[in-house]
Formats: structure tokens, C-alpha cells, sequence
């Protein structure tokens, strides 16, 4: 569903370059979630940039559902979902009129779109929201809301960058049941987070990545394993400090 070939993005300042994202490779496949995970400047956002076509990588490529990137970007984008924790929304378009407007862009058609929103709607529990001017919502529906958004087209593969920042224990709740439900119906799901110890729980196999490079990649059990750590948090500390010896509290 999602496949990443050695993508590679240096980006050229005036005194350093720096190599963002170094020869990264790995694979999402349908019903799969995937944490992409590292510390702030790992890469994370810079590898969602180029699956997104939003920036062009120097060498390596994303394909999307069979799509590469680099070949039909818009098809490929066609095929994407994105949710970011900072998605705003149209103010004065209802939730409906904005929800049916996106659907319009990615070209799906009036009926199946109507049909759509009646599914999404029920299970994010929006229906009650669908009249209402989008700019009068809270801070939860309206991320209900945005998550409809990013399904409304149905694409197979699903970006999630920090979907839970900023959310009370109800809207962590909403993620939780939506990212079920994206696995359930078979899609394929990054989810780049600061919390991980949501993502053991959210995500089904992790990447996680150190100034570019994937430093491990597998199922949490499979991690333990190569890192000898229970946690995901006590991974990352090693990645961050790599002298530490294992079960030794850093001071
Ligand atoms: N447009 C840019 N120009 C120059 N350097 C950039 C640019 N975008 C990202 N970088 C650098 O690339 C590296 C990776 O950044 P990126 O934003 O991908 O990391 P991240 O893992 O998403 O971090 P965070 O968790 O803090 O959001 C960092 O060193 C960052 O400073």
C-alpha cells in the first residue's frame, strides 16, 4: 500500500547542510498501522512533506497504493489521506458544506460523497454537528471533524502527524476509535507522534528514526528484542544517549 524506497532529502543552507531525511526505506501494508517515530529533527515531517509531493526528495521514492510519486504525483496524491493536529476549518461553511466541498476536490461525485459522509458522519459521530457553521465548533468536534475530512475521498493510505497533541483524555479517546476504524476497513496508516507511549498502544509496528536513518524498525516485541528495552521511551533514550548501558537510569 505504502512503500518507501531509500528516500533521501538534504536540505542546503547558507553555512551547513543538512541531511534530513538519509536513504530511508519501509513498508505499510493495508490494515497495518506504522508509527514513524523520533526525536524533535529526526526527519518525521520531512518525510511526510515528500510522501505528500509537497517537497521533491534528491534521490528515492514513495509509492502510493502501486503509484510512485515521482512518476504521477497527482494520482498518487489522489490516493492520500492527511491529518495534521493543526488542520484548521472553513469558518463560515457548515460542517456539511465544507465536508461535501473536499470531497468535490478530490472528485467524487455528489451521491457517493453524500453516501460517504452518512457512514463517516455516524462513525465519528458528527451527525449531530453536520448543520452546524464549522467556525462555532469546539476544539473536539472540530477535530472530529478534520478526521472525517481526511476520509472523505477514501483514500488507501492514511497520514497522521500529531493527532492527539493538544486533545483532552475524550478527544485521545476519538483517535484511539478512528485509527480502529482505519484499521479495521483496511487501510494503510502512518502515525508520526511525540507520545509513545500512545503509539505502543495505537500502532502495530514502528519505525524509529535518528537524524534520518532508521535506527529501528519492527513489532514492539520485535524491538525489544534487538534494543534489550521494554519501552519505547527507554529505546529512544539510547538513541539520544547512546552510552548508556541498559537498565542504568542516565543522571
Ligand atoms: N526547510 C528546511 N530548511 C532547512 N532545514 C530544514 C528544513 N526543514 C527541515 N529542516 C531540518 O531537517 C531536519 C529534520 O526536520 P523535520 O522537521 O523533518 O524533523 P521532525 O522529526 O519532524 O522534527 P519534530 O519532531 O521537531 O517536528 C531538522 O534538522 C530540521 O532543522
Amino acid at each position: 500500500m505504502l512503500q518507501i524506497h531509500a528516500l533521501t532529502k538534504r536540505f542546503v543552507g547558507e553555512s551547513e547542510t543538512v541531511c534530513a531525511v538519509d536513504g530511508l526505506s519501509f513498508e505499510v501494508g493495508p490494515g497495518e498501522v506504522f508509527g514513524l517515530l523520533g526525536p524533535n529533527g529526526a526527519g518525521k515531517t520531512t518525510t511526510l512533506r515528500m510522501v505528500l509531493g509537497l517537497i521533491a526528495p534528491d534521490s528515492g521514492d514513495a509509492e502510493v497504493a502501486g503509484i510512485p510519486t515521482s512518476v504521477d504525483p497527482f494520482a498518487a496524491k489522489a490516493k492520500l489521506g492527511f491529518v495534521s493536529a493543526s488542520d484548521g476549518v472553513y469558518p463560515w461553511l457548515t460542517v456539511r458544506e465544507m465536508l461535501l466541498y473536499f470531497a468535490d476536490l478530490y472528485g467524487v461525485g455528489p451521491d457517493e460523497a453524500t453516501a460517504r459522509l452518512h457512514v463517516l458522519a455516524e462513525v465519528m459521530d458528527i451527525e449531530g454537528l453536520l448543520d452546524r457553521r464549522a467556525g462555532t465548533l469546539s476544539t473536539g468536534q472540530r477535530q472530529r471533524v478534520t478526521l472525517v475530512r481526511g476520509l472523505i475521498h477514501d483514500p488507501p493510505v492514511m497520514l497522521l502527524d500529531e493527532p492527539t497533541r493538544g486533545l483532552d483524555v475524550v478527544g485521545v479517546q476519538t483517535i484511539f476509535r478512528y485509527i480502529s476504524h482505519l484499521r479495521h476497513v483496511g487501510k494503510a496508516v502512518v502515525v508520526c507522534t511525540h507520545r509513545l507511549d500512545e503509539a505502543e498502544r495505537l500502532c502495530d509496528r514502528f519505525g524509529l528514526l535518528h537524524r534520518g536513518k532508521m535506527q529501528y524498525e519492527g513489532t514492539l516485541t520485535q524491538l525489544r528484542g534487538v534494543s534489550g528495552r521494554e519501552h519505547l521511551v527507554e529505546m529512544f533514550d539510547d538513541l539520544m544517549n547512546p552510552s548508556t548501558p541498559p537498565n542504568e537510569i542516565p543522571t
